[in-house]
Parts: C-alpha cells; structure tokens; sequence
C-alpha cells in the first residue's frame, strides 16, 4: 500500500483504515533497543488489550503510537492519518492515557478540563456540560475545590481519563488505566469503555492483569523484549489455554520462581 506522503497530506482521516496502524516502529535508548521494527495493526472497532512483562517496550510503543515519543524509525497511523507528520489531525482522533501523565498541577479538575476542552476547541455549553458529567462520574465533584497537586494517584488517573474522553476521540489508548484505581471506578469505568466500543469507537489498554484484558478485549498482542510475540484476536493468541497461560508459555516463566530467599521462611 502507498504511504502517506507528507507533500501530498491526506489529512482527514480514513473510515476504511484501521484505527492504528504501526509499521516497523523502533525506538533505542543509548543504545538499548526499547521497541524493535514492530508492526501491529488495531483494527478499528475493536478492545485492543496490549500486555507483556516490566520493560517489555509497551509504553515506549504507545507514546510513540500517540506522537508523545518521537520514534527513530516506522510510523504510525490513526486512522490513515500519519501521527508524525499531521499531529494536529491524529491528534483531534485520539484520546490518550498517557504513562505518568503531566497535568497543571495548581488547577481544580474542573479547570483542568475546562482548559483542556478549550484547546480542543469545543463549543462552551457543550463543554460544562461534559466536565459536569464527567466530574461526576469520575466521583471527583467532591474533590471540586481540591488542586491538582493534592490529588491521590488514583484522583490524578481518573482526572486524565477524563481528559482523554473530554473531545470524544474515535480512538482512545489508555496506558494501564485501571492501575491505582478503586474497584468502584474500576467497574465504573469498564462499563464506559465497553459501551464506548459497543457504539463504535475503538480501544486500546495496556495492563497487567490477565483476567481483566481477557473481560474486555477482542484482540491482543504480547510484547517482550521489544518485539510483539503474538497479536490477534484473544481466542487465536491465547488457544485452548487461558491468556496468562499463553503469556508464559510465549513470554517464558522465571526459572528461579521457586527457588532463592529462603531467609524469609519461618
Ligand atoms: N526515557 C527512557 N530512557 C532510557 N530508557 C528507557 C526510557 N524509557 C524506557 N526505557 C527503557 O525501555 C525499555 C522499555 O520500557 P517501557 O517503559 O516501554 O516498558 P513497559 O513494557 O511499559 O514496562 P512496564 O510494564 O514496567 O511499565 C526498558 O528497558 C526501559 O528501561
């Protein structure tokens, strides 16, 4: 298929394409190979559950999937829209969940999403309207008057899906979303993702917990070392076995799981 060509923008995005689209994306860090030539497509309607070990390269290639991280080679698209080379117009697709996101720490969160909507332009009353609702849903209109900077981890999670839902992306990549949230939130927001799919927008979350991408996702891929290992729908990648399963078996357990510290036995 022809790339994009940056002299000949096709800005407005593409119904037909999938919802992201990485080819051959590399990232080293001096060196040290983070994300190597991957390759991996996200079909657009789908709940895309990306997992793999501590330092498996998952928010390397998210931030560069999302144009927060400068990749050194490939490119992503959303939506046949070239993040890299038209951020404006991917970016108006995508709501993103970032790794240790950084907010205006001396704002409430309703001025937080306030500003946000403004740069995202949209229309005032529609605006207030959405923070009100998702103040509310995200049980953060009784923290109304609390800044930023004291939040919980868990507040400054919620305060950034917020953020990434504000705009009504068509795509949302949501970088362990249910990491330090409460299980009330957690359930809250499972039913908000799903029904977001449902309608026909298209999902992708990073996480470590199994049994959760195995409930909400249609299609997955494993990353280890840099390199995805399996990708595609969640009854092919994970076979007969559960996915945790088929994570070890493709990931590889630790040998020394059963063995070392026993100082700490009584
Ligand atoms: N800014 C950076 N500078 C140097 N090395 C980095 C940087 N960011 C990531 N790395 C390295 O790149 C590799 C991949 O890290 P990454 O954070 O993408 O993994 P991950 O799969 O998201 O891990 P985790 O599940 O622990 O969050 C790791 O070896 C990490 O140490």
């Amino acid at each position: 298929m022809p790339r994009q060509n940056a002299d000949e923008p096709r800005s407005a995005h593409d119904d037909r394409q999938p919802a992201l689209r990485l080819t051959g994306l590399h990232k080293a860090f001096g060196g040290k190979v983070a994300v190597r030539h991957v390759d991996l497509t996200v079909p657009q309607g789908s709940f895309f559950g990306l997992v793999g070990p501590n330092g498996a390269g998952k928010t390397t290639a998210l931030s560069m999937a999302v144009g927060l991280l400068r990749p050194d080679d490939g490119h992503s698209e959303v939506f046949g829209v070239d993040v890299w080379s038209h951020p404006v117009q991917a970016k108006a697709l995508l709501g993103v969940l970032p790794d240790g996101l950084a907010m205006p720490e001396q704002l409430t969160g309703r001025e937080v999403l306030t500003f946000i909507g403004r740069l995202r332009g949209i229309e005032p009353a529609v605006l207030t309207e959405r923070v009100d609702e998702l103040l509310d849903i995200t049980q953060l209109n009784d923290a109304e008057r609390t800044l930023v900077v004291d939040y919980s981890t868990g507040m400054r999670k919620k305060i950034g899906l917020a953020a990434a839902l504000l705009h009504r992306p068509r795509l949302l990549v949501l970088d362990e979303p249910f990491e330090a949230v409460d299980p009330v939130f957690g359930a809250t927001l499972k039913t908000i993702l799903l029904r977001f799919v449902a309608s026909g927008g298209s999902a992708i979350l990073s996480s470590h917990v199994m049994a959760l991408v195995e409930q909400l996702c249609d299609t997955v891929a494993i990353m280890a070392e840099g390199n995805v290992v399996a990708a595609g729908p969640l009854n092919e990648v994970r076979g007969d076995s559960t996915l945790e399963e088929a994570f070890v078996r493709l990931v590889g357990a630790d040998a020394r799981a059963g063995e070392g510290l026993s100082w700490l036995a009584f």
